[in-house]
């Protein structure tokens, strides 16, 4: 019988604590996103003589991209496409997951995976729009890597829901709400995250596709960059090493669930120029390094303001329930201009005006345009819209996106319709994620019609 199950994750924002993130002494606050990636999956058994497996991932939003890959024990589970078509993302997730599960005994193996994902996390430009009652996505004429991204973190929404519908065939019992089910697939999607990008990042993207929004602290590098090269030769060997991994390691992370205020919402703006990563860690970190001891005082002065933020979203939050009047009216500050007359929203602006003010020392001097020039106009600019308390370059920063803390009364475009300072932003259609990783309707997924 075909067992059909389907999941999603969110995408995220790195509200507080670009850079610093890296390094496991400091915390950072990270928004999940409601642009979500989904996976449907179906599954049956075939017969056949050995214990291969055949797995079947389709994209169809995307030109109709597939991979057809076959993967065995004996091939090391290093999948092998049937046309030699390659996504590292799915290869991966595909390798650890069969290696983690394959001493269980009986497994579907015959899996389908359909791949969708929310139009938020690419350019919609030359798209068609199909839907149903339940859900509705963009298609796109050109393959996934050829489609503009926005920076929600694709490939980590998409290697979190593919290892949680891929164990899912394995763990008939899976409960994605189950703390124990959450860490394996955590865990899992981090090791294929990162072998797949060819380096260990922080894994805040990962972290917030399977936790949602959080306060997260990174695991040491040491726990992935310990385990061997999976071939065909080490198989027991990488077996061994991964379960003990995930099962039996501290991973010595945090990942606390965490909540912009009630009241407060948050605005992304796609600037639709793109930044490299890689390019402006590499400046950032030969700056730290060539100008240690100061280069230390100016992260840790970033940290207190980090974590200034994280404190103030408890503190508010707390607020909104012991004293709702005096609550109101702050929140009514935000539309009135007088939110320095609030002790809690003026220190929350100041901690942000003082990350950006540091970052702009970073720009100037290490060359990586963590704040260029026109995003401080343009937050500058944000910040004086009706609604808005404050703003920030979010992630590495660049020329991507910004972020903006607002009343959820605010209605951005409204107020920005026709103005020239804004007219190289996009405001994108998303609000905070209510939860990480979660279980779908596979019903919901039927039947998609061309709606444009
Ligand atoms: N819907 C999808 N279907 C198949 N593969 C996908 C899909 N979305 C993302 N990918 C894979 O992820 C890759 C993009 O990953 P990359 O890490 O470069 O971007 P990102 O995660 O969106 O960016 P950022 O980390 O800056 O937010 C694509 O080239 C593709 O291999
Ligand atoms: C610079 C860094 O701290 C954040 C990158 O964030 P983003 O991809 O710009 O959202 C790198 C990382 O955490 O892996």
């Amino acid at each position: 019988m075909k067992e059909i199950r389907a999941f999603s994750a969110p995408g995220k924002a790195l509200l507080a604590g670009g850079y610093l993130v890296l390094d496991p002494k400091y915390e950072s606050f990270v928004v999940a996103l409601s642009a979500r990636m989904h996976a449907v999956v179906s599954s049956s058994q075939i017969p056949t003589n050995n214990r291969e497996l055949i797995v079947q991932v389709k994209s169809s939003q995307f030109n109709n991209n597939e991979w057809n890959y076959s993967v065995s024990k004996g091939q090391g589970f290093i999948p092998k496409e049937k046309d030699g078509k390659s996504n590292p993302f799915i290869e991966y997730t595909i390798s650890n997951v069969c290696s983690y599960f394959f001493d269980i005994e009986s497994f579907d193996n015959h899996i389908t995976i359909e791949i969708y994902s929310d139009a938020e996390y690419h350019s919609t430009e030359n798209s068609t729009i199909m839907s149903n009652k339940y859900k509705s996505f963009h298609f796109h004429k050109k393959n996934i890597q050829d489609v503009p991204k926005t920076g929600l973190g694709s490939s980590a929404g998409l290697v979190t829901v593919l290892t949680t519908a891929l164990s899912s065939v394995f763990l008939k019992n899976l409960d994605v709400s189950d703390s124990k089910y959450q860490h394996i697939i955590h865990s899992l999607a981090q090791i294929s995250h990162c072998q797949a990008q060819g380096k260990i990042g922080s894994g805040f993207d990962v972290a917030a596709a399977t936790y949602g929004s959080i306060i997260y602290r990174r695991f040491p590098p040491e726990i992935i960059s310990q385990l061997p090269q999976l071939s065909v030769d080490n198989v027991e060997k990488y077996h061994v090493t991964l379960k003990d991994t995930v099962d039996k390691c501290d991973w010595k992370m945090t990942a606390s669930p965490t909540n912009l205020p009630k009241g407060f919402k948050l605005i992304m703006g796609d600037v639709n120029t793109g930044s490299e990563t890689v390019k402006l860690v590499q400046k950032v970190n030969k700056w730290y390094a060539d100008n240690e001891p100061q280069s230390l005082d100016i992260f840790n002065c970033i940290n207190e303001n980090n974590m200034k933020i994280i404190q103030l979203c408890q503190k508010l939050d707390l607020l909104s329930k012991a004293d709702p009047l005096y609550y109101s009216h702050l929140l009514e500050s935000l539309h009135n201009g007088s939110t320095d007359d609030f002790k809690e929203l003026k220190e929350f602006k100041v901690a942000f005006s003082t990350i950006r003010k540091t970052f702009r020392l970073i720009t100037k001097e290490s060359g990586a345009d963590i704040e260029p020039a026109i995003q401080t106009q343009l937050l500058d600019n944000c910040m004086q819209i009706d609604g808005v308390l404050t703003g920030v370059v979010p992630g590495a920063g660049g020329f991507d996106a910004i972020s903006l803390i607002a009343a959820e009364t605010t209605d951005i475009e409204s107020a920005t319709v026709g103005l020239e300072t804004f007219a190289n932003v996009s405001w994108m259609k998303l609000k905070q994620a209510e939860c990480g990783i979660m279980e779908e309707n596979p019903q919901h997924y039927l039947d998609l019609h061309v709606t444009n």
